[in-house]
């Protein structure tokens, strides 16, 4: 899907003198991962802040986050730096004030986003401060039903996260969102047309000055 166009568009920043780069998890920027490990840049001098991990999760436990990104992308395309929130750690002030400072310390340059069928971006969920930090999140029903599939049982899926909050997501100069399928037309729509509203949490992107959507027909399906 969109990994080649992303890719370009991440490929341009780095030669423009990107050195960090936010990253999500979730199945849309697995291609944008495949075009970056499959490419000859080389990363080793660049650093990567992840939006969220699951709370109580190791990160060798294969459903983490920090698994993921792992998989994915880091085994095969080492950077200086990478961080993903500290799920393991059961204290939240601790551990996401902590993430707060790695944020402030690197200043996201261009930042990759999935979206939730309820608009979250990261673990921003429905209700979620338009203008807030790091912090420990409960999972909605519709969010732990859509990550189901990834766990044996619906009681293992975790039922919260540290994310980092919209406010640090929309401080980074740039942003790229990605966006498939018909489940996702919804979010979509009111992302774009809806107002800006915590309903929609990434409605907030529309006060972003440079946001790119990469997104398919499906996904695209109930804009005006
Ligand atoms: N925390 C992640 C989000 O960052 C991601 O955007 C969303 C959508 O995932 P997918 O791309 O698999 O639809 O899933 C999870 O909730």
């Amino acid at each position: 899907m969109g990994g080649k166009e992303a890719f370009n568009l991440v490929k341009h920043d780095i030669e423009n003198g990107a050195k960090v780069l936010g990253l999500a998890t979730g199945s849309s920027p697995i291609t944008l991962y495949n075009e970056m490990t499959s490419s000859d840049i080389d990363f080793s001098n660049m650093t990567s802040v992840n939006l969220d991990e699951y709370v109580g999760l190791q990160a060798d436990n294969e459903q983490s986050y920090h698994y993921f990104m792992k998989e994915h992308l880091f085994n095969k395309k080492p950077f200086k730096n990478s961080y993903v929130p500290d799920g393991s750690n059961p204290d939240a002030e601790a551990a996401t004030s902590a993430y707060d400072k790695i944020i402030e310390d690197n200043p996201i340059d261009l930042q990759i986003l999935g979206i939730g069928r309820n608009g979250h971006i990261g673990f921003n969920e429905p209700g979620s401060p338009l203008d807030g930090k790091t912090r420990k999140v409960s999972l909605t029903e519709s969010t732990i039903e859509a990550n189901t599939r990834f766990f044996e049982d619906e009681k293992d899926v975790p039922r919260f996260a540290y994310s980092m909050g919209i406010g640090s997501i929309m401080k980074a100069k740039k942003i790229i969102l990605l966006a498939y399928g018909e489940a996702k037309a919804d979010a979509i729509a009111a992302t774009v047309d809806g107002p800006v509203t915590e309903d929609c949490p990434a409605s907030a992107l529309q006060n972003h000055p440079d946001v790119t959507l990469i997104i398919d027909e499906a996904a695209a399906s109930k804009l005006k």
